[in-house]
Order: structure tokens, then sequence, then C-alpha cells
């Protein structure tokens, strides 16, 4: 099977090129300025952008157990929408995959349920918030693509420390939710002026920036490639960069909410503003733009968490923690950030795309090259529309970007150069 991409405006090795692309067999086999199209069927991109498949490394898709959120297939046909073709999928559900058969298990269900590529994660300790590490060379073994107890902090550093030298020791990765339960103190908002406006419980920024730390000083010592989870705080970005500089092997992600709300767009008692970690102040926000600027911040990640609509209108006090994400990063991205001229669309794309996949070692995707596979989207970057609660293919409506006017929208998403999207 043949297929030829004529008029496309393609992200390729980090710039933007006017080209026809050559795919065959689900690889791309040429890239070229003209290529005969003789009797092969043909798709117009009238100049459009042609993207590498997105690479999401952090989605929480619910299947197993919490169907009624999203299933595998509505998290993935709702990546496709948003432009992605990889994701990895965090652990966090029902029963958590900490043992060889149900990671087995796991992993035999993505598989048959997902329109995309998706990645699972392995937890670091038994149920996501035990102290015993899982059997991190045989979940590698069986699939495993990084580690993470994401909704949870890891409380005991000695858990910690092993599990990063055995991570380390299987060079995979190890993804951190940094969360100090006993600081975080069930607060459900930002401390600081949102919350005592609202009269709602605040949680500080040290339960996120005192376990950072502490992981940054441990993983000095074993070298583990140590990923920080949808970082938010000024002082996260500040621990990062030091790291960074002393040559600590740290990467880390930040969730297009938290660089583009911050708590004062928290206008009313409404949960779909309700995340963990929670939006910052508009100084922490500043931080994290800048923080991508200087390259601080390696990759963007949606955190995509949907939620049911009932598990979402009760408030922040009683409502669940997270948003859904990943049908609309790429255009409020798009349109707040480059549109505006704060960053380039190939710096965009790179933190979208290539960085994820090579930090990550994700070795089909990222980048749209000759004997790759033909993971890519094309997308309308010229006219605007409305983000509308009905247009999700996710399950979870739970976004407080519903109404707002963007560009960027995914027309078709291919995966092994099958369409698996199509708008
Ligand atoms: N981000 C969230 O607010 N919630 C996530 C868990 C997490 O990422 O910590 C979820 O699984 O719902
Ligand atoms: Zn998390
Ligand atoms: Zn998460």
């Amino acid at each position: 099977m043949k297929l030829l991409i004529k008029n496309a405006k393609l992200f390729y090795a980090k710039r933007l090129i006017n080209c026809e692309i050559l795919i065959e067999d689900g690889k791309f086999v040429n890239i070229a300025e003209k290529i005969p199209a003789e009797g092969i069927k043909t798709i117009d991109a009238g100049f459009k952008l042609v993207t590498p498949g997105l690479v999401d490394v952090h989605v929480h898709f619910r299947e197993p157990g919490q169907v009624h959120k999203e299933t595998i297939k509505t998290g993935t046909l709702a990546s496709a929408h948003g432009g992605f073709t990889t994701v990895g999928a965090m652990p966090n559900v029902i029963p958590v995959p900490d043992d060889l058969e149900k990671f087995q298990k796991q992993i035999e269900l993505n598989q048959k349920n997902s329109l995309i590529n998706t990645l699972q994660y392995a937890p670091v300790t038994k149920g996501e918030t035990s102290d015993e590490l899982v059997d991190i060379e045989g979940l590698q073994k069986l699939g495993a693509f990084a580690f993470s107890n994401d909704g949870h902090g890891i409380m005991n550093a000695q858990s910690m420390y092993s599990a990063m030298e055995r991570i380390a020791a299987i060079k995979s990765h190890l993804a951190a939710h940094v969360e100090d339960k006993d600081l975080f103190n069930h607060g459900v908002i930002n401390f600081g002026s949102a919350a005592k406006r609202l009269g709602l419980p605040g949680i500080k920024q040290v339960a996120e920036t005192s376990q950072l730390a502490r992981d940054l000083i441990l993983a000095k010592e074993n070298g583990v490639h140590y990923h920080v989870c949808h970082i938010s705080t000024k002082d996260s970005v500040m621990l990062v960069r030091m790291a960074k500089d002393a040559g600590i092997n740290v990467t880390c992600e930040v969730s297009p909410h938290h660089l583009l709300l911050s708590d004062q767009n928290i206008l009313t008692d409404d949960a779909n503003f309700k995340m963990n970690p929670p939006l910052r102040s508009e100084i922490d926000r500043q931080a994290l733009i800048e923080g991508v600027l200087d390259g601080t911040i390696d990759m963007i990640a949606t955190d995509h968490a949907p939620h049911a609509k009932a598990e979402k209108d009760q408030g922040f006090e009683k409502s669940a923690f997270g948003i859904t994400g990943i049908e609309t990063a790429f255009p409020l991205l798009y349109s707040r950030l480059v549109k505006t001229s704060l960053l380039s669309l190939e710096r965009l794309l790179t933190l979208m795309a290539v960085n994820p996949a090579k930090l990550f070692d994700i070795k089909e995707a990222g980048q749209i090259k000759v004997g790759q596979k033909a993971d890519f989207s094309i997308i309308n970057l010229d006219d605007q529309y409305q983000i509308k609660e009905a247009d999700f293919l996710s399950k979870g409506t739970n976004s407080p970007f519903i109404g707002q006017e963007v560009y960027g929208q995914v027309e078709k998403t291919f995966v092994n150069g099958e369409c698996v999207y199509t708008n």
C-alpha cells in the first residue's frame, strides 16, 4: 500500500519545509520536493502543517477499573484527535498493574484497544502507595516503558533510593509525581490569595519542592534518569536548573494548563480548575514559561485526567483532581504561545514530539524521516474554531478551556500509515 502526501508544510529535521511525502507499507520511504504521483493514492495537504505524531509521556486512561471516566479506546481516539500518536499511560488504574500477571494483562488490554501507540508505565511500589518495590526488572522485560507512582509521592526515601538504583541499572526511566503527603495536608487549591478568597484549604508549594529537592540529591548518587512530572512552581524550575548545571540526569515536563493558567483564573468554585498539582500563582506561571524558553523544561505533557461529570460538579472541596487535556493541548499552546510569538512552531513541536521521544528512548516516534514508522498528523493552522464540550472524543469533558477560541485543529492523524482519525 502506497500513499502520497502532496503540498505538505513538513516539520523535518527541526525545520519547516514544503515537500511531498511517500509512505509505503506503513513507513516513510521518500521525502522530496516532487514525487511522481502516478497510480498512487494521494492526499493534498494544501500546505497545512504535517507534523510527526505528537508524543505525550503522561496520560491517564481509566481502564480497567473506571471505564465510566475513559476507556483505552476513547482515550486513544481522543489522543489521535489531539494529534498524538504515542502516549505513556500511567498505572493508576484498578487494579494497579504491580505484578507480572496484572501487568501482562494491562499490556494485552492496551494492545487490543489502542488506536495509537500506548506505552505502559509500571508502578514503582506495590499498589502505588506502599513502600515495597515492584519486580522492576521483570516488569521491564514485559514491556514497561518507564516507572511511576503518579498520583502519589514516594514518601519513603529508602524505597525511592532503591528504586532509583534498580531503574538506573536497567537503563529505564523514573517519572516522579513529587508530593510530600504531610505537607500537602488535604489541600485542594494553591496556597495563596485565591485559596483565601474562595475560603478553601491551600496546597503549599513546599509539598512539591521539598520532595523534589530530596529526589535530586538521591538521583545524583545513582545516575538514574529522573523525570519530574507536571512541574508547577518557580522553585521547582530553579531546582531542576541547578540540578542540570550540577550534571544530574534530570528531565522535566510541564502541562499546558500550568503554562496557560494561574490560580487568578479561578473565579468561582468550579472544579474544572482543580488538578494536582494545582494552578499556581502568576509568578510561578511566568517562571514555567521562562523554564521552557531557556531549556530547563524539556517537554510538554498533558496529564490527561478525565473524570465523569458527577465527579467534577461538586466544587473544589469534594470533586476529583484532574482535567481532560489531550485534545486541546496543541491548539491551545499553538494559539497562546506560538501565535503570540513567545515560542516558535518548531520549538513547540520539539517540546511535544522530538524531546519526549528522545529522552524516553521511544525509538519509532518523535520525528519524520525515511525508514521510520509513518505516524503523523495534518493540522490546519489557519482557521479559528471554538473548543466545545460536544466536540471532545474523550469521555471526560472536564476542561477549564471550554469556550475558548483557538487555532490548530487536527484534520487527520495516521499511525503506521493508516488514518486513525479524520475530522
Ligand atoms: N493530575 C491530577 O489531578 N490527577 C491525576 C493524577 C495525577 O497526575 O497526579 C488523575 O489520575 O486523575
Ligand atoms: Zn501526578
Ligand atoms: Zn498524572
